[in-house]
């Protein structure tokens, strides 16, 4: 089974927004990585939802929203509104991870459960059979451009046992530090969503870096 690509906007260029989507779109790119960033759950601020109804009618990408927001249960409503078509949330965001993974899937749109690098995997098991995506962040969430952490591979393989011996059916996505040399190891322990942000965006020719990771996951 071949991955997919999902760039992240945050590296975008902001005053070429519409320039830099359509790129990656036509260049292969299947789903659009957006990070929403309060301030609060990490240092950043970034966007809302209003942002990315604005987006929703300029791509036929898949949007996968990355909440990083202190209790997401709060916005989720108004993402799905706003056209998102997976809806990503903390577990170290809420105390209520079920119930807002429940919204999510209750407003039509697919449930991802987030993990941080510091985070188990047995702090998600209990949501495992209701969850469309896993996310494991491969950097600690906040900011683009940081490095791999290798320690994470090891979630991935766990993750893929568990969907393997219980029945389970969700995609296995990572996020961090995705660049041609990190894709093919997080492949091969078992992910196959993969979001890049500066690797894709920060140098020249978004769509040849596209070409090249999706070469190394075939
Ligand atoms: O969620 C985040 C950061 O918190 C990411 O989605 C970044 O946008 C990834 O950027 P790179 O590590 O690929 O530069
Ligand atoms: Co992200």
């Amino acid at each position: 089974m071949s991955g997919i690509i999902a760039p992240s906007i945050l590296s975008a260029d902001y005053t070429n927004l519409e320039r830099d989507v359509k790129l990656v779109e036509a260049a292969g790119a299947e789903y659009l990585h957006i990070d929403v960033m309060d301030g609060t759950f990490v240092p950043a601020i970034s966007y809302g939802p209003n942002w990315v109804k604005q987006l929703r009618p300029e791509t036929n990408m898949v949007l996968d929203v990355h909440l990083m927001v202190q209790n997401p249960e709060r916005f989720v409503e108004e993402f799905a509104d706003a056209g998102a078509d997976i809806i990503g949330v903390h577990v170290e965001a809420t105390p209520h991870i079920h119930r807002a993974l429940q919204m999510i899937k209750n407003k039509g749109v697919k449930a991802e459960v987030v993990i941080n690098p510091g985070t188990p995997v047995s702090a998600i098991e209990a949501v495992l059979d209701i969850v469309d995506q896993v996310l494991v962040m491969t950097v600690n969430p906040g900011f683009g451009g940081q490095k791999f952490l290798p320690s994470t591979l090891q979630k991935i393989a766990q993750l893929k046992t568990f969907r393997e011996e219980r029945g389970f059916d969700f995609d296995i996505e990572i996020d961090g530090g995705v660049n041609n040399e990190t894709i093919q190891s997080a492949y091969e322990a078992g992910a196959n969503v993969f979001v890049a942000g500066s690797y894709v965006y920060d140098k020249v020719d978004p769509a040849a870096k596209i070409n090249i990771l999706k070469d190394l996951i075939k």
